[in-house]
């Protein structure tokens, strides 16, 4: 599935967030959303997933406006694993991970053997086997944060959409899970801090400054010293290793 977001701005009446973005992401490619703190990533995210509606532009999936799609439609093409999932009901592991095959059912919600066979499944890939009957309330933000990828996996969505995935991951389970993004074919645009981690697993990457793209393009062309320091602040010296883009950040100066 292909995503093309097209001068996409999203605006507040005492601030333009977004401001014409246009990037695509071609079928199957993970496609890196990067940028500091409040420069609009999530704002955006939000409009892919048909959840704000542009003040101007629009977001197409394989020629699709999402903003005309219907609601289950959208869900059913489209997961959003957001930044703070929470839940305050009394979901079990299971539950949680079932929620994401809700609009996939025809009139009345199952939970039949089948789903809940292919739930245990995707749970065993995000590494939760035997969380199954485990209470949401009692797991750590690492947990959640990967039961919440299973619930969007098992969604079998066209267009992955997340928000710092890597967030409360201790790195075996970060690498793990951009590993497990990758493998999975989807179409995904994740919002990433970790530059390194958008440079290692990222066939492209869009940057964000206060709401405009200032770069996009493969990792190695975009993550460049001189973009590190206009858009983030910082010093860094750019390598390779094993062909993949490396960052070396230098302390601020004193
Ligand atoms: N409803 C709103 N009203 C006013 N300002 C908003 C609204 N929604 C977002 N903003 C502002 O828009 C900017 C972009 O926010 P957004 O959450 O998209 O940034 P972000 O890149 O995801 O940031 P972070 O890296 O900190 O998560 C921020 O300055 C935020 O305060």
């Amino acid at each position: 599935m292909m995503l093309d977001v097209s001068g996409v701005s999203w605006a507040v009446p005492a601030a333009r967030i977004l401001d014409r973005v246009t990037c695509t992401a071609p079928a199957g490619s993970l496609v890196g959303l990067l940028g500091p703190n409040g420069s609009g990533k999530t704002t955006l995210l939000r409009v892919v997933a048909g959840l704000l509606r542009p003040t101007s532009g629009q977001v197409t999936i394989d020629g699709d406006a999402v903003a005309r799609l219907r609601r289950l439609a959208v869900a059913r093409r489209i997961a959003l694993l957001a930044q703070h999932a929470e839940t305050d009901l009394d979901l079990t592991v299971l539950d949680v991970v079932l929620l994401g095959r809700i609009p996939h059912q025809r009139s009345r919600w199952s939970d039949s053997d089948t789903e809940r066979a292919r739930a245990v499944e995707v749970l065993a890939h995000v590494d939760l086997t035997g969380f199954e009957h485990r209470k949401w309330q009692t797991l750590s933000g690492g947990e959640r944060q990967r039961v919440q990828l299973a619930r969007a996996l098992a969604q079998e969505p066209e267009l992955l959409l997340l928000d710092e995935p890597t967030n409360h991951l201790d790195i075996g389970h970060q690498l793990q899970l951009l590993h497990l993004v990758r493998r999975a074919g989807i179409t995904t645009l994740a919002a990433l801090h970790d530059l390194n981690l958008a440079a290692m697993f990222c066939d492209t990457v869009v940057v964000l400054d206060a709401g405009r793209v200032v770069a996009a393009g493969a990792p190695e062309q975009v993550l460049t010293p001189a973009l590190l320091a206009d858009v983030f602040g910082v010093e860094a010296e750019v390598g390779t290793h094993d062909g993949r883009t490396v960052i070396h950040y230098r302390p601020p100066a004193a």
